[in-house]
C-alpha cells in the first residue's frame, strides 16, 4: 500500500553507514589455500576515526554479516580501550599442507605456539598424523600443539580422532571445534582428557555464552569482527568465563589491528592468540613498516590504528566491476538490516 510520497523512515530509526566518508573493496589471493578460501575479499571503510574492514567470509548471509558491520563501524568511529599489554604471543597457524611444508612454517615462524588444521576432509587421519608429528618435530618438546577440526567430527570419531592425535603430538594443549553443536562438544569434553575450545560455537551462535553455560569448552576463541566489535567481544570474554583466544578472520592489517586491539585489552590472556594470520595472505593493504607482523612469535600492540597506503590500495583492487558492485550491494543490504536494529 505505502509508496512514494506516503512513504516516510521510521523516526528514531537512522541510517548507520551515514558515518562512513568513502569505501574501498580490496581482493587478496590466499598463499596457500584455507578453509576452502583461495582468494581473500572485502572492503575497507574510513570513517571520522580512522578506518574498518567488513570481510565477513562467503558463507556468512546478510543477517549473520551485521556484526561484522558493527565491528567495522566501532572501528572508523570509536576508540579502542586501554591496553594491558605491549605485544602478544601468537600461535603459528599451519593449514591442511605436507608435513615438510609444516614443519617449514613452524621453522619460519619462531613461534613456541602452533595450531595445526586437520579433518580437512574425510578420510585424513593418516595425513593429520604426519603433519601435527611434523609439528612437533620443528617445535621441539616445550613447544605447544593445538588442533582445529573446524566442526568436522561426529562424537565417536571426535573421541577417537583426538586420542590417536593427542598421541602423535605426545600432547595436546587443546582441540578446538572438534564438533558443530553444542550438545556434542560438551559430550567429547566428558570423554576426553584435552581440553576442549569453542569457536564456531560462539562466533556463528544466537547466544554466544550457551557453550560456555552448557560446560561444552575448556576455552573460548573470540573473534571480535565477526562478533560485532572490541567491545562487544570484550564483554562475552568477560561474561563467558573462560580463559580466552583472540584469532583472526583473515584480516588485512587494519581488521587485524582490533583483534589485536581486544587482545591487549583483556585482562588475562593465558594462551598464545590466532593473530599471525597475515603470511596466510599473498599481500596487505597496510605498508610493511606499519602491518602487523609477527616477530619471533608475537605481535606487537600498534600505537595507533594501521592506515592504509593508497598505493596498496590500487594493487589490491578488483581488476573486474563485478566483484565492486557485489560487495557495494552486500555493503548496502546489512547496513539496511543493522538501521533496522537500531
Ligand atoms: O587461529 C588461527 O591460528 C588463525 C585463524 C583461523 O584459524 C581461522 C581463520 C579464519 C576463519 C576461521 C578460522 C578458524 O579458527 O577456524
Ligand atoms: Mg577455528
Amino acid at each position: 500500500m505505502s509508496s512514494g510520497s506516503t512513504e516516510f523512515p521510521v523516526p528514531g530509526k537512522t541510517d548507520p553507514l551515514a558515518v562512513v566518508e568513502s569505501v574501498r573493496v580490496y581482493v587478496i589471493p590466499m598463499r596457500t589455500r584455507f578453509r576452502g578460501i583461495i582468494v581473500r575479499e572485502g572492503m575497507l571503510l574510513r570513517g571520522p576515526s580512522g578506518w574498518g574492514e567488513f570481510c565477513p567470509f562467503d558463507d556468512y548471509g546478510d543477517a549473520a554479516s551485521v556484526p561484522w558491520l558493527a565491528a567495522a563501524l566501532e572501528q572508523c568511529t570509536g576508540a579502542w580501550p586501554t591496553p594491558v599489554r605491549t605485544r602478544i604471543p601468537i600461535n603459528c597457524t599451519v593449514p591442511a599442507v605436507d608435513p615438510n611444508t609444516a614443519h617449514d612454517i613452524v621453522k619460519r615462524s619462531g613461534c613456541r605456539t602452533a595450531k595445526v588444521k586437520v579433518a580437512d576432509h574425510p578420510g585424513s587421519l593418516a595425513e593429520d598424523q604426519i603433519r601435527v608429528e611434523a609439528v612437533r618435530d620443528a617445535l621441539g618438546q616445550e613447544g605447544a600443539i593445538r588442533v582445529d577440526a573446524n566442526a568436522a567430527w561426529d562424537v565417536d570419531t571426535a573421541v577417537r580422532h583426538i586420542r590417536v592425535l593427542d598421541r602423535s603430538a605426545g600432547g595436546l594443549e587443546y582441540v578446538e571445534q572438534p564438533c558443530r553443536t553444542v550438545d556434542e562438544l560438551a559430550q567429547v569434553r566428558r570423554r576426553v582428557d584435552v581440553r576442549i575450545a569453542a569457536d564456531e560455537s560462539i562466533r556463528r551462535a544466537d547466544d554466544p555464552l550457551h557453550v560456555a553455560r552448557a560446560e561444552a569448552a575448556d576455552v573460548a576463541v573470540i573473534k571480535c569482527l565477526p562478533l560485532g566489535g572490541v567491545g562487544r567481544a570484550l564483554r562475552i570474554a568477560e561474561e563467558c568465563g573462560l580463559p580466552c583466544v583472540v584469532s583472526s578472520a583473515l584480516e588485512t592489517s587494519v581488521g587485524l589491528a582490533a583483534e589485536v586491539a581486544l587482545a591487549a585489552a583483556l585482562p588475562e590472556l593465558p594462551f598464545a592468540c590466532g593473530l599471525g594470520t597475515l603470511s596466510l595472505l599473498d599481500g596487505d593493504v597496510v605498508d610493511s613498516a606499519a602491518a602487523l607482523t609477527p616477530v619471533d612469535g608475537f605481535v606487537t600492540v600498534p600505537s595507533e590504528p594501521p592506515r592504509p597506503d593508497p598505493s596498496l590500495l590500487e594493487a589490491h583492487a578488483p581488476t573486474d566491476p563485478v566483484t565492486a558492485t557485489r560487495w557495494l550491494a552486500r555493503l548496502s543490504r546489512v547496513g539496511s538490516l543493522l538501521g533496522a536494529r537500531s
